[in-house]
């Protein structure tokens, strides 16, 4: 069967990069909405009903919207935006978070594809706290950084024409309450909302985030031998995961985390170091803020909906 995918806001950054990976794939046809009309309701309305699945990568309202404009009960959505990652009756797009999610992401009607930075939070700290090796109360911090494309195209054009400086390494979300939070907290089962510090820097394209552990002050401070174990035990277990884990070795510098190192694919790389000395650790995610972060894992989503083995048909 040749499914009818529609890509609402098809023209924007994630919609174009989604175009891209999916327009040498016979078993899928495009459907495309004329330019002047990619604004139009009832245009949209049409194609979002005709589709057997809609990958919506718009604005949050845009979403909403698109999402409402949906009469039958057969199209199936994946969203790539903010609107629905913790919204009832929606199954969270990170198919590698549990042994047994890629399964419920094929069967469902409603996916939300995850914000670029939690997954890479959500990676590591799922499989320990679900082992028991992370209390779920313990205080987290997050700092990152990701290429200027993260903003989407009016950061990609400001960069591009050099507006704004364009300093190499710009913290931003100083008011600590970026919109990524409740993803971040939710999915990673912790009890209390991360401090959440993430940077853009004078590049286009690929991300690392970094999950700092002060570990003295638990019962069990694990290792860092331990902390490894256990999230690689847990993508181990996950056939054809796009999430691999980095030998576990004591460096001062890898040329691996470059934030641009897994770009133009959909995989994330998870780095545990530890100084066992002062019950420190540090978790290290390297991917593509549009690859797994966006729409790699929008497609690795629409390959599980249609029921095709994500880890053989996935263009990387
Ligand atoms: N860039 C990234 O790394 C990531 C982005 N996302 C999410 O994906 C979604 C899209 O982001 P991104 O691609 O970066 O954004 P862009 O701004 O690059 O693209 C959004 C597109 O949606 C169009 N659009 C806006 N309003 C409407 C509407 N009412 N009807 C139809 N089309 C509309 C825009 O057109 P116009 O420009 O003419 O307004 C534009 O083409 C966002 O929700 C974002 O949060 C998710 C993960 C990562
Ligand atoms: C550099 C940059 O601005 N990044 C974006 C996040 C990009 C992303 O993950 O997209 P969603 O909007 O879908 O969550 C930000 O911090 O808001």
């Amino acid at each position: 069967m040749v499914a009818k995918i529609f890509i609402d806001g098809e023209a924007g950054t994630t919609g174009l990069q989604i175009r891209e990976r999916l327009s040498r794939r016979r078993d899928i046809e495009l459907v495309s909405i004329p330019a002047d009309k990619r604004k139009d309701v009832e245009t949209r309305r049409a194609l979002l009903n005709a589709a057997d699945v809609a990958i919506l990568c718009l604005p949050d309202d845009a979403a909403r919207e698109s999402v409402s404009l949906i009469e039958n009960d057969t199209t199936k959505v994946i969203d790539a935006s903010t609107a629905h990652r913790v919204a009832e009756g929606w199954d969270y797009g990170f198919a590698e978070m549990d042994r047994d999610h890629g399964a419920k992401i094929a069967t469902s009607k409603r996916v939300a594809n995850p914000g670029c930075y939690p997954q890479g939070v959500i990676a590591f700290l799922r499989p320990l706290i679900n082992a028991g090796i992370v209390p779920e109360d313990l205080p987290i911090t997050v700092n990152a950084i990701s290429g200027y494309s993260g903003g989407g195209r009016s950061m990609i054009e400001a960069y591009e024409k050099g507006e704004g400086g364009n300093a190499p390494f710009m913290p931003y979300a100083l008011g600590l309450n970026h919109k990524h939070l409740p993803e971040m907290r939710l999915y990673s089962k912790l009890e209390k909302t991360p401090l959440f510090q993430p940077a853009v820097g004078d590049y286009a394209q690929g991300m690392v985030t970094f999950v700092p552990l002060q570990l003295e002050t638990l019962a069990k401070v694990p290792t860092g031998a331990e902390l490894h174990a256990a999230v690689a035990d847990h993508y181990a277990g996950i056939p054809g995961s796009f999430v691999d884990v980095a030998p576990f070795e004591a460096v001062e510098k890898l040329p691996g985390l470059d934030p641009q190192t897994f770009n133009g694919t959909n995989h994330m790389r998870l780095h545990v170091f530890a100084n066992e000395k002062r019950a420190q650790a540090l978790l290290v995610a390297v991917y593509d803020n549009l690859g797994k972060g966006a729409s790699g894992a929008a497609v690795q989503n629409l390959n599980l909906m249609l029921g095709i083995d994500g880890s053989t048909s996935l263009a990387a």
